[in-house]
């Protein structure tokens, strides 16, 4: 019979046991054992109105004044969409789809350090906490050709670091996120499986610069999209399949996001794996932007761009 006597014993074999069965995320005091498993199973979790308006708006100000050139961001990476690239007409602020790497803007790196986002980020990561990769993404209204679009992919297929449990993603909406304006789109329980090959999918409207995609992903793979109010924040594995549809609507929509992962992971060499074609890319466009030869490493790109938010900077 059970006895509330025996329930510090039963408490005491639960943790033992999850530390067992559970690999993807730590025992601590934030997430409820709901909470845990369900990202567990599904490799994502979605938290509501984490951060707030005040910030938000903060970040959106920090935005309009880069694309308006008033700030200059040492090595920030500012995309334009395709149709939008590739066109004869003079790009004005609204042609920015996406802020890379603003790690030495101290308004929008305010957000990889925000005290609520690291409470949860450590619950994947552990401790000691880097933030490896940082962006806002602008989704313009796709101009007819759907290349607003993001394919399905894995974050991982990226990054030359591991393990992948100790990574995590922190993706914030900017405002509501629906299907209409392309919201993220997962499927779940992805995480569990390995690294796919990933390569430019072949779409009539052309893709993105470096927007790869998941090869031969089962299409039938349960989908959820992801509707988010603004301020909610999702988790997510590194691993997990996701993307994003097509923005049908005439507003920018904006997310902001950072790649977290633990200080004490370690790089490995791409060589001889499904990274290859990745790695190749990166390297011939930082030879470019920083006018180096090709002897920059794939590692270097992102030794270089990490930055430590909590705890002590050891292997990455
Ligand atoms: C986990 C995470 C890492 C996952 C992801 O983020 S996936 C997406 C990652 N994407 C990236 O990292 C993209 C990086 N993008 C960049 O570095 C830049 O936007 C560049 C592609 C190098 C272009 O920048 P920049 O050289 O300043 O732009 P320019 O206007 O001078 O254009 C130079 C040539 O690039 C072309 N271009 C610009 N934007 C895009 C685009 N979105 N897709 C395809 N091609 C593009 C542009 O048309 C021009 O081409 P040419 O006229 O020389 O043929
Ligand atoms: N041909 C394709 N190959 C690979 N990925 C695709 C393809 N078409 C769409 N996707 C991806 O699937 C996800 C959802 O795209 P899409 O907008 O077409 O569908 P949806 O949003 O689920 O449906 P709806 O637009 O009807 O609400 C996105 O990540 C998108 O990039
Ligand atoms: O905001 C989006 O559309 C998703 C972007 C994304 O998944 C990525 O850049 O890795
Ligand atoms: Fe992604
Ligand atoms: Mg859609």
């Amino acid at each position: 019979m059970f006895h509330v006597s025996k329930l510090p014993f039963i408490m005491q074999s639960f943790r033992k046991l999850s530390h067992v069965l559970l690999q993807y995320s730590f025992d601590n005091d934030l997430l409820t054992p709901e909470q845990r498993l369900f990202y567990e199973e599904n490799g994502f979790i979605l938290i509501k109105n984490l951060v707030s308006d005040k910030d938000i708006e903060s970040f959106r100000k920090e935005f309009e004044r880069i694309c308006r050139r008033e700030v200059e961001v040492p090595g920030l990476v500012v995309m334009r969409d395709l149709a939008i690239a590739k066109s004869e007409f003079v790009a004005d602020q609204k042609a920015v789809s996406k802020l890379q790497d603003f790690q030495e803007d101290p308004e929008l790196f305010q957000y990889c350090t925000l005290p609520q986002i690291l409470k949860y980020v450590e619950c994947f990561t552990g401790p000691n906490i880097m933030a490896m990769h940082t962006m806002l993404i602008n989704k313009p209204p796709d101009a007819g050709k759907k290349t607003s679009r993001h394919p399905m992919h894995q974050d991982l297929h990226y990054f030359p670091f591991r393990p992948a449990d100790r990574i995590v993603c922190s993706w914030t909406a900017m405002e509501k996120v629906n299907r209409q304006n392309g919201c993220l789109v997962v499927l779940p329980g992805t995480h569990t499986g390995t690294l796919q090959e990933h390569d430019y999918p072949e779409w009539e409207g052309g893709v993105n610069k470096m927007y790869h995609g998941v090869r031969g992903y089962d299409p039938k793979h349960p989908r959820v999209h992801l509707e988010m109010e603004k301020g909610d924040t999702v988790f997510f594995h590194p691993l997990l399949i996701h993307g994003s549809g097509m923005n049908q609507t005439q507003g920018f929509r904006k997310a902001i996001s950072c790649h977290y992962a633990s200080a004490d992971c370690y790089y490995i060499d791409v060589k001889g794996t499904t990274q290859e074609n990745i790695e190749k890319e990166v390297q011939d466009i930082a030879a470019k932007k920083y006018a180096l030869d090709d002897n920059i490493t794939f590692k270097d790109t992102w030794a270089f761009r990490g930055r430590l938010v909590q705890g002590e900077r050891i292997s990455l």
